[in-house]
């Protein structure tokens, strides 16, 4: 039967040319119909191509660069089409304050993605990053701000926690004896060490099998999700009807979801109401308080998605932005040897740095700011969706439209930075020669969706980084290649690998 179907078209005297024309003619009636018209005062757009929309006019290896070109033509916000998705852009930082700050609940949401229903998950429950804009993300976002706050449980301290492993890592980082290697594993160890020590309750040591499986799923989940086919696939529902369809795409996160499935299990096994360990011990006293409550947000589902979360966005983030800065001091000795002057000057060679000093070392806070800003780590954020119908700089965004927020092009943008696309500390310093912060670095984001792990990756970055540039002088290791400065972008910019000699001072 399905032979003849196939034939039929030949049957009747087509050829191939033909065939083709018949199809094309069909897209574009599908285009057309599926095509939403742009109502009145919505951004203007590039023209499109029938189907895809604008997608190839974006080069995906740089699209926080190609978006900026196309916001010189169109203005800072500007429309584009993915297949029949009508999605808007913002760039620069007036857009974006406006957006992110005066109108930033009406778009709090975030576009629908069909990851959870595609891997048998209920889609109420999503944990945190993907969570929709209401009740449950709320609770969730609130329980783990305060979870995180008050860590000291009885126990050590948060800070105590990240200072304890800037030692470990400056011991490993010794141990390479001044010879050429590369910091990543070490780094991202030490870094993925915080979120386990507060999820978990324990650190691992640096050679620990399940440990460095652990990292490895995490690290893969940012690349291989950020994959042009698994992004196209999560926005197609009726593809989520078909789970089976779509797993193959996520094996890694379904892998990072057995493990901390089997920490959850023995955690339930040894739960004491009378201790908590750690986040998920505290996790567990809620969903116990909830019992018998209808519809809780306490659940296991969020409690799994809300670990994953915090290890997929709290460790790659930190290790990327802190070899970004090691690589900064390898090309700018000049920078890294004021650092170390003023680390001399405030700390001294032996106390270990504390969180106190920060306001003491205006040049390392503002070094540790530039890093971020010029190393633009997540370019294009995370995508936001309307909560509301809202203007923004005067156009007209309907309920449920994406939006992308361009904060690369705030962290470059050439109307508020003295040197935009150089490294320049002194963008943090001013005449007085005190650190200054500036409204346009908004490499966390901001407003309702400020990444919410702000205060501990500051904490991280400022303490790894002062407790190595105590310890250490970095060099480019003789007769390799100097590093290259450019990005790698897969969804983030990462550095390309590079090799470092670590010299006891
Ligand atoms: C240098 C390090 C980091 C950078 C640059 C960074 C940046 C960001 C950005 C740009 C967002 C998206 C905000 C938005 O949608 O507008 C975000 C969200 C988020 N970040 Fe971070 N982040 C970092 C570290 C961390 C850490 C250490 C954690 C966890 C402890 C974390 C947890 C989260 C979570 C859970 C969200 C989702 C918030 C929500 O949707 O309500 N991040 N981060």
């Amino acid at each position: 039967m399905s032979l003849l179907f196939q034939l039929c078209p030949f049957a009747l005297g087509c050829n191939v040319f033909t065939l083709g024309i018949i199809f094309t003619l069909l897209l574009l009636l599908l285009d057309f119909m599926k095509r939403r018209k742009p109502c009145k005062d919505f951004p203007p757009s590039p023209p499109s191509w029938p189907f895809v929309g604008n997608l190839l006019q974006v080069d995906f290896k740089s699209s926080q660069i190609a978006l900026r070109q196309l916001s010189k033509t169109y203005g800072d916000v500007i429309s584009l089409q993915v297949f029949w998705k009508p999605m808007v852009v913002l760039n620069g930082f007036e857009v974006m304050k406006e957006a992110l700050l005066q109108k930033s609940e009406d778009i709090a949401d975030r576009p629908i993605i069909y990851l959870f229903e595609m891997l048998g998950f209920d889609e109420n429950n999503k944990g945190v990053l993907f969570a929709n804009y209401g009740q449950s993300w709320k609770d969730l976002r609130r329980f783990t701000l305060s979870t995180l706050r008050d860590f000291g449980m009885g126990k050590k301290s948060l800070e105590e926690r990240v200072r304890e492993e800037a030692g470990y890592l400056c011991d490993a980082f010794q141990s390479e004896q001044g010879r050429p290697f590369d910091p990543q594993v070490l780094i991202n160890t030490a870094v993925s060490n915080v979120i386990c020590s507060i999820i978990f309750g324990e650190r691992f040591e640096y050679d620990d099998h399940k440990f460095q499986k652990l990292l490895r799923l995490t690290e893969e989940i940012v690349t291989s999700e950020s994959g042009k086919v698994t992004q196209v696939i999560t926005l197609f529902a009726w593809i989520s009807k078909f789970p089976g369809l779509a797993k193959p795409f996520f094996q890694t996160r379904m892998q990072l979801h057995k493990y901390l499935q089997e920490i959850i299990n023995e955690h339930k096994q040894t739960w004491d109401s009378g201790h908590t360990r750690d986040f998920i011990d505290a996790f567990i006293l809620e969903m116990e308080k909830a019992k018998g409550v209808k519809d809780s947000n306490f659940n296991d589902q969020n409690l799994l998605l809300i670990i994953a979360d915090l290890f997929a966005a709290g460790t790659e983030t930190t290790t990327t932005t802190l070899r970004w800065g090691l690589l900064f001091m390898l090309l700018y000795p000049d920078v890294q040897r004021k650092v170390q002057e003023e680390i001399d000057q405030v700390i001294g060679r032996t106390r270990k740095p504390t969180m106190g000093d920060v306001l003491q070392m205006p040049y390392t806070n503002a070094v540790i700011h530039e890093i971020q800003r010029y190393a633009d780590i997540i370019p294009l954020s995370v995508p936001h969706m309307t909560y509301r119908d809202t203007h923004i700089k005067g156009f007209f965004i309907p309920k449920g439209t994406v939006i992308m927020t361009n904060l690369s092009s705030v962290l470059k943008d050439e109307k508020v930075w003295e040197k935009p696309f150089q490294f320049y500390p002194e963008h943090f310093i001013d005449r007085d020669g005190k650190f200054v912060k500036r409204e346009a670095f908004m490499a966390f984001s901001a407003g309702r969706r400020v990444c919410l792990g702000e205060q501990l990756a500051r904490m991280e970055l400022f303490l790894f980084f002062s407790s190595l540039l105590q310890r250490f002088s970095f060099q480019i290791p003789d007769g390799e290649p100097c590093p290259r400065e450019d990005p790698e972008f897969v969804y983030m910019q990462f550095p390309h690998r590079y090799k470092i000699c670590a010299k006891v001072r």
